[in-house]
Formats: C-alpha cells, structure tokens, sequence
C-alpha cells in the first residue's frame, strides 16, 4: 500500500510550503463541510494532505471544529497515517514551552461535540487503549529531532472543552491525576482517527504552563501567540523530514490502527440502517 500523510495543522499552523504541484481542494463529506479546503500536493516523493483545524484564519473554535468531517475528508483523500499538530498547556516543569511532545493517552473532559461516526443503526466499539499508533508516533519524534527539537515520547493530554483556560484548581487536579499537556482539540480527534483505521500521531507544542507554574502565572494567549511562531517554524521542519523516514511503501500497521473495525461492528447486518451505511462510506467501507 502507498503511504499517504495527512497533516492537521493546530493553531499557529494553517498551511505548509514547499509541497509540489500544491492546490487547496474542497472535499465534500456526510459529515458536513470540513474545517477548509484540503491543501494537496507531494513532499519528499510523498503524496501529502495538509487541513489546518482551524481553517485558515482560525475560525473555529476547539468546540465548533467539525471533528468527523475532517477526519472522513483525510481518509476519503487515501490519506493513511495523520500526523496532528496541537499547541498546548504544560503540566510538568520539564516539558517546556517549545518542546514537542509525543502524546500517548488522554483524557476526554470534552462534552460538546460530536464523538462518534457510528450510532443509532450501525453501532461500533473500537479499542481505545492506546489511542495513538506507536509506529506513527516514533517516525514523528525521530523527524522532530532531525530538525533540533526537544521531543518528549509519551504524555497525557487532558482534552478540555474551551474556549476558556483552565482554573487555577482545574489546573492542579489534572496534575494530580498525572496529565502532562493540556488542550482543547485532541479528543474527539483522535476517537474519530481510529474509527476511521487511520494511524494517528499527537505532536504537542508546548507553548505555556497552564495556569499551576508558581513561577509562571496565568496562561494568556499573548504569550502563546509569542511562542506559536517558532513551534511552528518547527512543526513546518518536523513535517519536512517525515516522508524519508516513513517510506512509500506501506507495511500493515504491526499495531492493528488500519484494522481497527475488524471486530468493532456490533449490530446485526440485517439491523443496519442503511442511510448511516451510506455516510461511513469511505470511513467504514472496507468492513460494510
Ligand atoms: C491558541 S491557544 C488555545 C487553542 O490552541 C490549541 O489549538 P490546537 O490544538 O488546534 O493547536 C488549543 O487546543 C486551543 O484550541
Ligand atoms: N494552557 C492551555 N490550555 C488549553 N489549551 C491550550 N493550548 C495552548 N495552551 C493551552
């Protein structure tokens, strides 16, 4: 199977350059209109899909960012391995604003949003233990070290509603309950990437301490916006050094991420409903 990266940009990252034959094309899905046009084109010998989260200019909000169709517009495109890049809040000294870190568990706190492509009609339960691919996630790290970045491998991400930033004893509970980041866009994301079979790697940028730093005071986002440009810069150098470890040839993902439906379809074939067939299309077809 051909290798084919898709790429969400977060905040701070709306578009990448330097891919060849680039165009922005718009993708229809069920799920309604992705957060933008899909910025297409090859890097590294790579085909390559570039959605920035927030649309360009940022006009979503973490809660109105419509999760399912960006992520069914990805794997409709034959993107195979999704890389998102997020900035976020720090809860350990050591991960410092400018780090990057490889997210491995979370913690959904989110509550107004879409979190499922199944339901009522076609109702599935995929494995969420480890809600990012190992493989994805290792080829990340080494091409954010590549481009002289501080990666850290592995860290809890407390997905948190928005728009707000946390309380001061919001902040101190997710610490205690051993979170590493905080932001407000990973989950449904990644939920939505396993349905969907798609690989998925979190690059975290820590842009701040949240609010619990004695140090450090409360988050603003002046100061985050001070330290998006150079995450970005970095993200941009990460995302360039990818293809050549990924390869365009690829192998089955030794940790299931691309077979994540085998076993997940509970209701019966002759229950289903068939207009919910319909719309899981390109995120289910390979099992309906
Ligand atoms: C601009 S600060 C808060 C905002 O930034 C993060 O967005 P993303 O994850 O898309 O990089 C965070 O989750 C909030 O949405
Ligand atoms: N402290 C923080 N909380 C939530 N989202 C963030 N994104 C960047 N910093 C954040």
């Amino acid at each position: 199977m051909q290798t084919m990266i898709g790429v969400i940009g977060g905040s701070g990252v709306y578009d990448i350059a330097g891919l060849e034959g680039a165009s922005w094309v718009k993708v229809k899905t069920p799920w309604g209109a992705p957060s933008d046009e899909v910025l297409v084109g090859r890097l590294g010998g790579l085909p390559i899909a570039f959605l920035p989260r927030h649309g360009r200019g940022h006009v979503h909000s973490p809660s109105s960012v419509p999760y399912r169709a960006n992520i069914d517009a990805l794997k409709r495109l034959g993107v195979t391995d999704v890389v998102a890049v997020s900035a976020c809040g720090s809860f350990r000294e050591s991960y410092a604003p400018g780090d990057f870190v490889l997210v491995d568990q979370y913690i959904d706190r989110t509550f107004a949003r879409e979190k499922s492509f199944f339901g009522p009609g076609c109702v599935a339960h995929v494995s969420l233990a480890h809600p990012t691919c190992p493989r994805l996630s290792a080829h990340c790290a080494a091409a954010g070290r590549a481009a002289g970045v501080t990666v850290h491998d592995g860290g809890t991400y407390l997905a948190m509603e928005g728009p707000q930033f946390s309380t001061l004893a919001e902040s101190r509970l997710y610490r205690s309950w051993g979170c590493d980041v905080i932001g407000m866009t990973g989950m449904p994301e990644a939920k939505l990437a396993r349905e969907a079979e798609l690989c998925y790697a979190s690059v975290a940028m820590v842009t701040d301490y949240d609010s619990w730093h004695p140090d450090h005071g409360a988050v603003d986002i002046t100061q985050i916006v001070a330290t998006l440009g150079a995450n970005a810069a970095n993200a941009r150098a990460l995302i360039t050094a990818l293809p050549a470890l990924l390869g365009a040839s690829r192998a089955p993902c030794p940790h299931g991420c691309d077979r994540a439906l085998d076993h997940a379809l509970i209701t019966a074939p002759a229950a289903r409903d068939a207009s919910l067939l319909a719309k899981l299309d390109a995120v289910a077809g390979r099992v309906l």
